[in-house]
């Protein structure tokens, strides 16, 4: 059936399929749609160890979302040899912020490879710039005609004292070059310098709901699910 559709399409002049494309790409755009869907995208924020990934996986578990981690974004993107692979590592290891651009394309070809209208997004806006580009860029799909722009419906935000933080990376044993604790203090303090301002303007326009993410793993879920319902 689609092959027709394909097929049919290749027959008719091809502007008058942009022109088609192009319209459907506007009202999508007006509505914050992908592909005839409306997107949603949560950001989870919270400092270094606050349970983000942990309650990411509980979220798809229970709810019709895909995780995307910033983080586990750019870790596989080292991994995949990448030219980018090794400053990416450095960056990583230092504690230090990755160039949106870099960040937000890996975000964006996971949204679109994604194929879905429901995404939760941890780790990321890192640092204000983050969120600025992130929300003026836009999405290219459609075959390369169309152009969608998305921004969060909420921000989840975790919050957790930094003693408890650095207990719980210190004990993560995962293998993460970040989780020692000369790392863990750069982190701690570009989470404060960088990160918080995002959270804080965020809250500014009343689209924060904090989760107490000192509680235990199963408290917090609850906490989240009453929210996402
Ligand atoms: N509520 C909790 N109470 C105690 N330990 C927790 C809780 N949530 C997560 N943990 C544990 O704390 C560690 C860090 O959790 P997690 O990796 O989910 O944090 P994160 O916010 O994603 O951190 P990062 O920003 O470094 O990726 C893990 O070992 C996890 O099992
Ligand atoms: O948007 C982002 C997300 C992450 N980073 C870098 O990766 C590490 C680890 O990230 P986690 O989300 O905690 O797994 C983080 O400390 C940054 O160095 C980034 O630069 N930008
Ligand atoms: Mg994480």
């Amino acid at each position: 059936m689609r092959g027709g559709l394909v097929a049919s399409a290749r027959l008719l002049p091809r502007p008058l399929v942009r022109w088609f494309l192009q319209r459907r790409a506007q009202q999508d755009i007006n509505e914050n749609m992908l592909g005839g869907k409306k997107v949603k995208i949560i950001f989870v924020l919270g400092g270094p160890g606050s349970g983000k990934g942990t309650q990411c996986s509980n979220i798809v578990e229970h709810f019709d979302f895909i995780h995307l981690s910033a983080g586990e974004l750019l870790r596989a993107e080292i991994n995949s040899g990448s030219e980018n692979g090794t400053m990416i590592d450095t960056i990583i290891t230092e504690g230090k912020i990755v160039p949106s651009e870099i960040t937000i394309k890996l975000l964006q070809e996971a949204i679109i490879k994604g194929g879905n209208d429901k995404y939760i997004i941890d780790g990321f806006p890192r640092n204000e710039e983050n969120r600025v580009v992130f929300e003026s860029v836009t999405l290219v799909t459609y075959f390369q005609l169309l152009e969608i722009s998305i921004s969060p419906e909420f921000v989840l935000f975790f919050d957790c004292s930094e003693e408890e933080m650095e207990r719980r990376l210190l004990g993560r044993n995962q293998g993460r070059s970040d989780d020692n604790i000369e790392t863990i203090r750069k982190r701690l303090k570009v989470f404060v310098e960088s990160s918080l301002p995002v959270i804080e303007y965020y809250e500014s326009k009343g689209m924060v709901k904090k989760i107490d993410a000192t509680k235990p793993a199963p408290e917090v879920f609850e906490d989240i699910i009453f929210l996402l319902k």
